[in-house]
């Protein structure tokens, strides 16, 4: 299949040639084939008349929990700690696999519909999320956030069910869809596990190539928490059992001191930014303008959608672009540009993917945003209008792996209806009772 995108505004993330006014971006099967103001030889299956609209690289959420759809604000008003153990863990106790299978599939949908081509992803029932992931067309690095509540003394890789799911995991569905889906090792948290579940799971990502995703110094009580009981921070500690040797994904660092950006750098490890969680939860503002500067790769998540509401990500960017001015009295403090690098460019670097430019060669994983909108008219620069005032409904066509999967409120890999009937039906009066 190829498909030519013609007179569109292309703000392609990519330093060579940031934004081309006219621009025409050609894809071939999975690819971005070609980029530039001229038109390319030859015959297409489709040409999308892209005048009026902006043309950038898919939305990378890149820390989620996509079946907590299921959940939408459930808890509010409480902190990490009581939103977690009043609310949210008794309600996943109910949980099984068609659940999530339903929550899944509703979160997706509204993240597509808003713009986002990849995920990070950490939850339970994992065949369930990857069967439905490979079905949406979005690519997504799954992972089932690995918990020991056991004595430490007692931990065996045998026993620990989390330990035998992650082996499942990635001999069922590591590359499967031709790498769209990806797994990743996880540690749910430092407060969730042990030293013994650190060093298995480092050594079960050594072993299988791996990426890691890991909760880090979320709220203030869990980063100290773990200085009384370690003496050491999270990404310190888990540095020391060889946690991020393949670099890894380290969601919100509200918490993190000079010396762990200092080890981020080094390691390769991401910062997740989660703003809209981070302040519904009371949690904290992440500092990531010094993350910046210290080097680390800063990406953008929305966490689950229980501790935001949304899964969209213009909400994030445009809160990231504009939290940290306030908070530091910078306005320089995050750039338009650098919030939608956040969400495109450095997300791709986080989850280990060649997407997130528009340039050749790359994954075409593309949006079309409408700036005939009443909310993007006029524009006078488009990198402010995509941060400042876009909103994910402003977003006209998703394209994954260059399959167009949504286009004018149309879903083409999901039944909405579908799902709306399962969530209701099924999903919901088992977790809730109604
Ligand atoms: C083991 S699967 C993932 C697990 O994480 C929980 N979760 C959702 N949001 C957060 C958060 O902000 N911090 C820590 N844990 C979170 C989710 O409910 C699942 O139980
Ligand atoms: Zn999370």
């Amino acid at each position: 299949m190829s498909l030519l995108l013609e007179h569109v505004t292309a703000v392609t993330m990519d330093s060579a040639q940031p934004v081309l006014k006219d621009a025409f971006v050609a894809v071939e099967g999975t690819k971005i084939s070609s980029v530039g103001t001229a038109r390319p030889q030859g015959e297409f299956d489709r040409v999308i008349d892209g005048t009026g609209k902006v043309l950038m690289p898919g939305l990378v959420n890149a820390h989620t929990h996509v079946a907590m759809a299921l959940l939408r604000g459930y808890g509010g008003g409480h902190d990490l700690y009581h939103w977690l153990n009043d609310y949210i863990f008794p309600a996943e106790d109910k949980l099984d696999a068609r659940c999530v299978a339903a929550g899944t599939a509703l979160g997706l949908a509204e993240m597509i519909a808003s713009g986002t081509t990849c995920i990070a992803d950490m939850y339970m029932y994992t065949d369930a999320i990857a069967k439905t992931v490979l079905e949406a067309g979005i690519s997504a690095n799954l992972s089932c956030g690995g918990v020991y509540f056991g004595a430490p003394e007692d931990f065996s890789p045998d026993k620990c069910g989390d330990c035998q799911n992650q082996l499942r995991l990635v001999e069922e569905w590591h590359g499967a869809g031709e790498g769209q889906i990806l797994v990743d090792a996880s540690i749910h948290a430092e407060y969730t596990s042990c030293p013994s579940l650190w060093e298995w799971t480092a050594d079960f990502a050594r072993r299988h190539g791996l990426g890691m995703q890991v909760h880090i110094s979320e709220t203030q009580s869990e980063h100290e928490n773990c200085w009384k009981k370690y003496g050491k921070t999270p990404v310190a500690l888990l540095d020391q059992y060889g946690v991020w040797e393949r670099g890894g994904i380290a969601a919100h660092c509200v918490w993190v001191s000079d010396q762990d950006m200092d080890i981020m750098a080094q390691k390769h490890i991401t910062a997740v930014h989660n703003p809209v969680s981070n302040l519904k939860l009371a949690s904290g503002v992440a500092r990531v303008p010094q993350m910046l500067k210290a080097g680390v790769n800063v990406a953008l998540g929305t966490d689950g959608v229980a501790s935001n509401n949304s899964h969209d990500l213009f909400e994030e960017i445009k809160l990231a672009a504009l939290i940290h001015k306030g908070v530091g009295l910078d306005p320089e403090a995050v750039t338009a540009q650098q919030a939608l690098e956040m969400a495109t460019v450095n997300g791709a670097r986080a989850l280990g993917l060649d997407t997130g430019v528009i340039a050749p060669g790359k994954t075409a994983d593309l949006i079309l945003v409408d700036f005939s909108a009443p909310n993007l008219f006029p524009c006078h620069d488009a990198v402010e209008n995509l941060a400042f005032s876009a909103r994910g409904s402003n977003v006209v066509m998703n394209m994954a792996r260059g399959k167009v999967i949504y286009e004018k409120g149309e879903f083409f890999t999901l039944d909405l209806e579908k799902i709306r009937a399962e969530v209701e039906g099924y999903a919901l009066p088992r977790i809730f009772g109604i």
